[in-house]
């Protein structure tokens, strides 16, 4: 009997102006996927689910349901098919759910990414991280309907990951800059991906669309050059954020406190709830965040929200 953990932790897609297309990962917190292989199989399909903590009872247990054991029964199919090795055993799997669920945090992607890496380990690592991402991506399709990498690629990737194409998957990860942090408040409401995606529109107009990728290639200029006043400045999104902000209570008080504590750009964590800014000090993004707390407490609904200071994580999924 062997035994493996696997990390993955939060993730903030689309980083403003980049939906779907960009995305990044924080130190914590994070998911953490236990493994357990037995000789003997003991169901139909080679994982099961045998426990699930910090979901509230929310999440599927059905192995072809919940994001961590989808991806592995997918990566057990591939090693099966492109790597000659034909796993008869079984895995059970212990979930440690460490993120908020529809939090804005890439919470499935996490769960998919630290599963994958200790299945890798587990089968002596036969695939690389970016054979792994496919998989990763895959899952996302199980938790919200669409395969959207900008979650699943950092959280398996760390640092800044660009998705130039999905057709092929093409990513390109970007380091962070050395002083860039990011303070990450979470309300204490759901908000869940797959609608927050039914609300965007289906088609924009061509000035809006050069606005959006003007600041894309903008931020990732400024990332790839340290250029903190221009990562600030290009944190402006003219597709998502006007269409989510009122699904999310007092966005525009936390962003404008945000702002006014010297963030250097604020936008909304992913589908959100969640929100996120950049400051190129800790002890900037700190005040940032008490900030942020305090206003959402200050709103009608005074929410209570938990803040997160965090570097870019350069590491990605990990075995702990
Ligand atoms: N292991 C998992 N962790 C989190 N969500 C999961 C998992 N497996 C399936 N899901 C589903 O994924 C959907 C997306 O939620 P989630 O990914 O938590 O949002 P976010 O990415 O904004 O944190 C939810 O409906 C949730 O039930
Ligand atoms: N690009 C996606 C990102 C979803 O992030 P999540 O953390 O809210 O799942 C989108 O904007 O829908």
């Amino acid at each position: 009997m062997k035994t493996v953990t696997g990390f993955a932790s939060a993730t903030i897609g689309n980083v403003a102006c980049g939906f779907d297309v960009l995305g990044f990962a924080i130190t914590e917190p994070g998911d953490e996927v236990i493994l357990t292989q037995r000789e003997k199989r003991t169901d139909l399909l080679p994982v099961s689910i045998t426990s699930i903590t910090g979901d509230g009872g929310a999440l599927p247990r059905d192995p072809k349901k919940n994001t961590s054991s989808f991806v592995v029964l997918k990566f057990l199919e591939y090693i099966r098919t492109n790597k000659g090795i034909d796993f008869e055993g079984h895995i059970e799997l212990q979930l440690k759910k460490n993120l908020p669920l529809s939090s804005g945090m890439g919470s499935s992607a996490a769960s998919a990414a630290a599963a994958l890496v200790a299945a890798n380990e587990l089968m002596g690592n036969p695939c690389s991280k970016m054979e792994l991402v496919h998989f990763a991506i895959e899952g996302e399709r199980v938790a919200c309907g669409s395969a959207h990498a900008d979650n699943a690629a950092p959280a398996m990737l760390g640092n800044f990951v660009l998705i130039r194409s999905y057709n092929p998957i093409d990513l390109i990860t970007i380091p962070p800059p050395d002083n860039l942090f990011c303070t990450l408040a979470h309300p204490h409401i759901e908000l869940r991906t797959a609608y927050a995606r039914s609300v965007l529109p289906r088609t924009i107009s061509l000035k809006t669309a050069t606005e959006q990728w003007g600041n894309v290639g903008a931020l990732i200029s400024g990332l790839l050059t340290s250029d903190y006043e221009l990562i600030g400045r290009s944190l402006v999104d003219a597709i998502a954020e006007p269409k989510r902000a009122p699904l999310i209570p007092g966005f525009y008080s936390v962003k404008n406190a945000a702002l006014e504590a010297g963030a250097l750009g604020c936008s909304i964590a992913g589908s959100g709830p969640s929100i996120f800014a950049f400051s190129s000090s800790y002890e900037a993004a700190c005040e940032v965040g008490e900030a942020m707390k305090q206003a959402f407490s200050n709103i009608r609904e005074k929410l209570q929200s938990d803040i997160w200071v965090s570097p870019v994580c350069k590491e990605g999924a990990k075995i702990i």
